[in-house]
């Protein structure tokens, strides 16, 4: 609703023209969570230098989709669309703004190249949690559109789509921009890739990858039901569309493997051992049962809670990658009861803490900490990984 507010008050200023070289065409797939955060962003930044840089012409959630069809005005259609989409996601909006018609329809992956045209610098925003996307990345980066990703079902599934991701990137000269992807936006990948073009080589990557089981397991106390934290997780938007997802490890995993894959190491996701917190009984529940079944959680993580407290010892959901000098490698992902004093056993909040050991870092490690989830600091590395492109 902010969006709306802050779109009917700015309007005015879009009668500031923006040349279209003057940044990038958009379109923004998601309009959840995450994707709501972006166009509040955008938002914001009406009238500014930076929204100026970045002009939405499409967006789309799983149901519907509008486009700016006249496309005279790309600083106007940012604004436009800021609206619209807000509206496209079930919002009330009230047409109080003057904008041009916007063509609305049936949302269609098929739409999003046509609705970015065919040149100048094009950037597709993935705020979705969406298979059927993430199995478009290659396919835009090969007709030279950028990808910038909160979701990690591209690189952080099977190896044969990571490299078609690699390679589409390197035939188009385009950018796939993942800060998103593990960390929230923090300087995580960024960091392994620059050590690397440093010539140093990762050995080994310990930490909290997930902010959800983060703030999860820094809230439990063993007196309130670990489920009740659950349900304020999800309502606080940290968790996954299927909270399972965070559970049961599977999100982790896909972080550790895209980390992994960042450091060197081809890392096939089935080579991670996993070690889930969700029992059978509610991993074999549909999607809209589960709130009701959350409670099956309740009694194993109390008895583990109280077997840490007992040693002074905190439980921590910990990812693990390692490779031996012969260049081996194996990861790990699952609960941990770590010593109080442990490194990564400190932070707070949703902080995701990692601890990197390469050939410069052998002893101490280069060790990155913040905020590992949250709507508005997934939104701002999004798009700051747009604003990159343009660089
Ligand atoms: N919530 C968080 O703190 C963080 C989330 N992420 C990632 O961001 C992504 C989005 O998460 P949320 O916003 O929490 O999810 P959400 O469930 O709130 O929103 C997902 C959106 O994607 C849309 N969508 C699904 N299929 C689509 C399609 N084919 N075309 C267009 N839109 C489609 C849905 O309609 C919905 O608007 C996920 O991949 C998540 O892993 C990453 C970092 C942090
Ligand atoms: N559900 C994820 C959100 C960010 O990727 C998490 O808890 O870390």
């Amino acid at each position: 609703m902010s969006a709306v507010v802050d779109v009917a008050r700015k309007a005015p200023q879009a009668g500031v023209r923006v040349h279209a070289n003057a940044g990038a065409r958009v379109a923004l797939l998601g309009t959840g969570t995450v994707g709501r955060a972006v166009l509040a962003r955008l938002a914001s930044w009406s009238g500014t230098a930076l929204g100026g840089r970045l002009h939405l012409v499409h967006v789309a959630n799983s149901r519907v989709a509008v486009a700016d069809t006249a496309g005279v005005c790309p600083a106007q259609a940012g604004i436009a669309l800021g609206a619209a989409s807000v509206a496209a996601a079930g919002v009330p909006f009230a047409a109080t703004v003057n904008v041009r018609p916007l063509a609305s329809a049936p949302s269609s992956l098929d739409a999003v190249a046509i609705a970015l045209g065919m040149s100048g610098p094009r950037i597709v925003i993935d705020a979705t949690a969406s298979e059927a996307v993430a199995t478009r990345h290659a396919a835009w980066l090969k007709q030279g559109i950028h990808v910038v990703t909160a979701c990690k079902l591209g690189q952080g599934t099977s190896l044969h789509r990571w490299r078609e991701i690699r390679a589409a990137c390197a035939e188009r000269n385009a950018r796939y921009g993942d800060s998103a992807t593990v960390g929230a936006g923090l300087p995580l990948l960024r960091s392994l890739r620059e050590l690397q073009e440093g010539g140093d080589r990762i050995q080994s990557i310990a930490g909290v990858l997930s902010g959800s089981l983060a703030w999860l397991f820094n809230h439990y106390d063993g007196m309130r039901p670990f489920s009740a934290l659950v349900r304020q997780a999800r309502d606080a938007g940290y968790t996954e569309p299927d909270p399972r997802d965070d559970l049961s490890g599977e999100d982790v995993r896909r972080k550790i493997v895209i980390l992994a894959r960042a450091a060197g190491v081809e890392l096939e996701s089935q080579d991670v051992e996993v070690t889930s917190l969700v029992p059978p009984e509610l991993a074999a529940l549909p999607k809209d049962a589960i709130d009701a079944a959350l409670p099956a959680l309740d009694a194993s993580l109390r008895q583990r809670f109280a077997a840490a407290y007992k040693n002074g010892e905190k439980l921590r959901f910990i990812a693990r990658f390692e490779r031996n000098a012969q260049g081996e490698a194996k990861a790990r992902v699952g609960l941990e009861s770590l010593p109080g004093e442990h490194p990564l056993a400190g932070g707070a909040g949703t902080d995701n803490k990692v601890a990197i050991w390469s050939d410069r870092y052998r002893t101490q490690p280069l060790v990155i900490q913040g905020p590992g989830a949250g709507a508005e600091v997934t939104a701002a590395g999004l798009l700051d990984d747009a604003l990159r492109v343009l660089r």
